[in-house]
């Protein structure tokens, strides 16, 4: 069921349950703490509800329901909610090159004013990256800096962590082997939303240690135009990753690319070659076959970014999306930083009306 609403001149179907569901009068919707006000019983009955009698005026409609339940809409309020209008930043998927070049880089003390704290949000909602320059190089001034975006995670690593001290977690991550690009965390309920990494201290005799960065998106996005049926594969074959140490054992499953299925946009990338777990799907061929063309396209040159992390300069991927690695290294390497939560993260945007 159905009702017609004349908005300029435009017509709009909007479902009447819907429109009911979504009543804002006092005795449906509690304004202050900004909930739905319901019982079991009176949401069950609204399905069956019927408009009785319907007045569209300027700004309005009121409405006047088959059980004599009165309501009143703004029309544009209900036009906007019903057609999702929605203030947002489209993701713009990044060659190695670009990854570079387009992500804001912004100082310490931009961030300390609303303005950056903009300019650096929207870049790492466009781009998966954004960069702090002027920061003393120590975890403290790393802290308060996070802090001006959302707090910092507190997971099994710490809040604010060192890796490269003496602080050891059983992971390769606290070795000085080469990682393989890949996203943190992917064996979380929620998979930690930002990454900072910040250089601490670093041997000027050292070799290696280069950042490796890829846009998770782009490779994604590549997969989907080269074999649809293998990006297809990796949005619904469920996958297993898990980690383990002393006193933890944790685990969660879920596919290798994450979708919105209204709208077919890639949400996240889960992609991490070691922590997968021996778990076998009952898709185990179209699985291998699949993600091979996803490692695979890791191999291309062009979707590198490769840079040296230096203390002074802190740099924050979206840990859904970016994937991050490194290669090997001799000499002192120690850098800090933290996990933001994607919920929290994401609501700082809201708040600064980035993305509604
Ligand atoms: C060192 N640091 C805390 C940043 C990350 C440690 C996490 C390593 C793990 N293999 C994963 O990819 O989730
Ligand atoms: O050592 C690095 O640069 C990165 C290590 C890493 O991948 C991680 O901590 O998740």
């Amino acid at each position: 069921m159905t009702v017609q609403l004349k908005i300029g001149n435009r017509n709009i179907s909007i479902n009447v349950i819907w429109l009911r569901d979504n009543c804002r009068c006092t005795e449906c919707y509690d304004h202050q703490n900004k909930n739905k006000k319901t019982t079991i019983q009176q949401f069950l009955e609204k399905m069956n509800v019927k408009i009785q009698d319907y007045i569209q005026d300027d700004n309005n409609i009121n409405i006047k329901w088959s059980d004599g339940h009165k309501s009143t809409y703004c029309t544009e309020w209900v036009i906007d909610m019903w057609t999702g209008k929605k203030i947002q930043i489209k993701p713009y998927s990044c060659t190695g090159e670009e990854l570079e070049k387009l992500p804001a880089k912004i100082s310490y003390n931009d961030l300390t004013e609303k303005e950056g704290q903009k300019k650096l949000i929207k870049s790492i909602i466009k781009y998966g990256i954004g960069i702090i320059k002027d920061v003393e190089p120590t975890l403290e001034a790393t802290e308060k800096l996070v802090r001006f975006i959302a707090q910092p995670q507190q997971t099994i690593y710490g809040t604010m962590w060192t890796v490269g001290s003496n602080e050891i977690h059983q992971d390769p991550a606290y070795s000085n082997c080469p990682l393989i690009v890949h996203n943190d965390t992917t064996y979380f309920s929620e998979s930690t939303g930002l990454q900072v990494f910040h250089m601490l201290k670093r041997d000027i005799n050292g070799k290696g240690g280069l950042s490796t960065t890829v846009d998770g998106f782009k490779v994604a996005e590549i997969l989907r135009q080269e074999n649809p049926l293998h990006f297809k594969n990796l949005t619904e074959i469920e996958i297993e990753t898990e980690y383990m140490e002393p006193g933890q054992y944790l685990k969660w499953t879920g596919p290798v690319i994450k979708i919105n299925h209204n709208t077919n946009e890639i949400t996240q990338i889960r992609f991490n070659i070691y922590d997968r777990s021996p778990q076998p799907s009952d898709r185990m061929n179209e699985f291998y076959e699949s993600y091979a063309h996803f490692v695979e396209i890791l191999k291309r040159k062009e979707l590198y970014w490769n840079h040296s992390l230096q203390p002074g300069t802190v740099v924050i991927y979206n840990n859904w999306r970016i994937l991050h690695g490194r290669t090997s290294f001799t000499g002192e390497r120690i850098f800090g930083g933290c996990y933001i939560s994607m919920s929290e993260f994401l609501s700082k945007a809201r708040v600064l009306q980035l993305i509604s």
